[in-house]
């Protein structure tokens, strides 16, 4: 545990342990503000590898808020899937009361495997809570981000014009579908793929896109690849394969470790690292529980391309890969 916590620099690791409930929750920093980030609730193979997640999601939860400009720290929640049948509700309340015990250093919001249903249960327990069914959704401003980028990436580094250019998706949830949409509007070429045969089914039948194989998707050749799904998919083995310019999605921890990262720049493929450019459901959530306007919100999201473009021209400028640059521009914030 506490090497864990070491190898990830976490300020705080809570765990609980009840009938109704197992989780965890990692605090990275709250030196900008409490800790927010989101409750996962997705089945892990075990509790060390949720507490690993936990702790790198929190990290990263730390980058992005930095990145972005909100006052915030960075936190994420593990919630271990129970065996057998189980009271959704009595463990989204429990869950509750367990971020209610930490008086507000930790903030939670919807995560993979979560919804605002879960979140106003939660909010029942704890004012702790950045989502609910009247904040809405924070995913699709999380697409909007994601896309104003990739215009950014096609138009500014790769000079492709958005209607010219292919990019393929892996995973259409919440945000990966969105994304999709917003890219056929504009008519980019979409290639997906998602494990969820239905959601493929949806996707042909709706938009008559081309599917490619799960095993296929990561190695296509497109303009960009934007990994929509779980982390650690970009691994050092998949980086010689890969058939893609640009990488630029909205997967947390997109690389398998930081030696990804040189990897992809040996190839100049040019990596948009995950928490500069998928942070517009933080900026929503986070505008929504300080009371922001709409307009507000709109403007700090509109701040987020800008970013990406810092950190490619110092990319450039030093030779160095966008995923230490990125780092180094939170961590110079942080100090600050
Ligand atoms: N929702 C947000 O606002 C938000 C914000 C920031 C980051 N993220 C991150 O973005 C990712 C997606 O979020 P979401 O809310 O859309 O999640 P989601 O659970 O709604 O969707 C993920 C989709 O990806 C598919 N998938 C997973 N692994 C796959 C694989 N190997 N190949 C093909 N399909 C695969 C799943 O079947 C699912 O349909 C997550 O990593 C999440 O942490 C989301």
């Amino acid at each position: 545990m506490f090497d864990l916590m070491k190898e990830h620099q976490l300020q705080e690791l809570h765990y609980v342990q009840s009938d109704d409930l197992n989780a965890i929750v990692a605090i990275h920093s709250t030196q900008l503000g409490p800790a927010l980030g989101g409750c996962r609730f997705v089945p892990y193979s075990d509790p060390d590898s949720a507490a690993l997640d936990a702790a790198r999601l929190a990290q990263g939860m730390t980058y992005k808020a930095a990145l972005a400009g909100v006052p915030f720290g960075g936190g994420k929640a593990v919630i271990l899937y129970p065996e057998g049948e189980f009271d959704r509700e009595a463990l989204f309340k429990r869950f509750g009361q367990f971020v209610q015990d930490l008086v507000g250093r930790y903030i939670t919001a919807v995560d993979s495997g979560t919804d605002v249903q879960d979140m106003d249960i939660i909010r029942g327990q704890t004012e702790f809570v950045a989502s609910s069914s009247v904040i809405g959704n924070p995913s699709p401003h999380t697409a909007e981000g994601v896309f104003q980028n990739i215009r950014m990436i096609l138009e500014d580094e790769l000079n492709i014009a958005l209607d010219r250019s292919t990019v393929a998706i892996q995973g259409l949830g919440n945000v990966g579908y969105t994304l999709m949409e917003k890219l056929i509007e504009k008519g980019v070429t979409v290639i997906v793929s998602d494990k969820d045969s239905e959601k493929t089914r949806r996707v042909i039948n709706e938009h008559g896109v081309f599917v490619a194989p799960v095993s296929e998707l990561l190695v296509e050749p497109c303009d960009i690849l934007a990994p929509c799904g779980l982390g650690g998919i970009i691994t050092p083995d998949l980086v010689p394969r890969l058939n893609c310019k640009a990488i630029a999605g909205c997967a947390n921890n997109q690389l398998w470790n930081e030696e990804t990262g040189d990897l992809l720049h040996k190839r100049e493929i040019l990596y948009a690292p995950d928490f500069v450019i998928n942070s517009g459901g933080l900026i929503y959530a986070s505008g929504r529980y300080q009371g922001f306007s709409a307009e507000q919100i709109a403007l700090n999201l509109e701040r987020l391309p800008k970013t990406l473009a810092q950190v490619f021209s110092e990319s450039h400028k030093q030779d160095i890969p966008t995923n230490q640059v990125a780092v180094t521009m939170a961590k110079e914030i942080i100090e600050a």
